[in-house]
């Protein structure tokens, strides 16, 4: 069974090829990753698992269903997504415990849902899990980057989803906040191993050292896909990020260096 599996799928905007012939999927229950440079389609893929985007051709299944076959809206309370660079949720005006719950229905306003006693306690609960809790009264976009980020986390859980989605969840973190970041998603995948979850990033050591399977994109589209020891080698790597690298891991981390060697060919001199 798998959690998401893209089948030969192209999506194609206003006669722009934006996503060609990209199959792939994730075992339900596993880490997944999806690392490759801007531009390359990540988030176009995160849309098309989630029905925001529709294949062109090819076909998309979400947890088990086919993408086009079932309401999204119900589909999607039963995945949660980290997507920080959704502007709505910036201009909302709602309160911290306000946003959390909006989880539970799948979509950024509360103005036509009733939550119930019980959604109310869990939101407590939830903002208690990523270490907000004393800001549940706050506006949201009063909130810090790294705090946003926590609450978007708390939010993406709050429906005990089935699977969990984290595009760039740490974009624009520092050390300890992206860190903070990456050992709450690891608690909860402790807690909860049953949950699929796939990490959209640019950057290579934020990878789990459990993740165990990864797909490595580049600007003409897939580079490769499997075991990340097979996948992430320092000439696979390279080409997908178009820049010369050395790939180490360590305790199980991931870690990518580029010599300074590099730099003047990166200019075209
Ligand atoms: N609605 C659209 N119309 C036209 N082109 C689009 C549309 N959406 C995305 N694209 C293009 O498709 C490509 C992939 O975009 P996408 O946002 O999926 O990349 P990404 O890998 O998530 O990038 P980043 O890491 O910078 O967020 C880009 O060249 C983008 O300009």
């Amino acid at each position: 069974m798998h959690a998401l599996a893209l089948e030969d799928v192209s999506l194609r905007v206003g006669g722009v090829t934006i996503v060609e012939g990209l199959s792939w999927s994730v075992p339900t229950g596993s880490r997944a990753a999806v690392l490759g440079p801007n531009g390359c389609g990540k988030s176009t893929m995160i849309r098309l698992v989630t029905g925001y985007h529709f294949p062109t051709s090819g076909a998309a299944y979400c947890l088990g269903e086919r993408l086009g076959t079932v309401p999204v809206h119900e589909l999607r309370r039963s995945i949660g997504l980290v997507d920080p660079f959704n502007q709505f949720f910036d201009e909302q005006r709602i309160r911290v415990k306000e946003m959390v719950l909006t989880g539970f229905f799948g979509n950024f306003s509360l103005d036509f849902e009733r939550p119930t006693a019980a959604q109310r306690e869990a939101t407590e609960e939830a903002l208690e899990e990523v270490g907000m809790a004393r800001l549940a009264g706050r506006r949201f976009k009063t909130l810090s980057t790294g705090e946003k980020r926590r609450v978007l986390l708390a939010r993406a859980l709050i429906g005990e989803p089935e699977l969990l989605l984290l595009d760039e969840p740490t974009a624009g973190l520092d050390l300890r906040a992206r860190e903070t970041m990456l050992a709450t998603t690891e608690r909860l995948k402790a807690r909860r191993p049953e949950l699929t979850i796939v990490l959209v990033t640019h950057h290579l050591e934020e990878l789990s050292p459990a993740t165990d399977v990864v797909l490595l994109m580049g600007p003409a589209g897939v580079i490769a896909s499997g075991h990340p020891e097979e996948v992430l080698t320092s000439a696979r790597v390279g080409k997908a990020f178009d820049c010369p690298v050395e790939v180490e891991r360590t305790n199980g981390r991931w870690a990518w260096r580029v010599e300074p060697a590099v730099w003047s060919g990166l200019l075209g001199a």
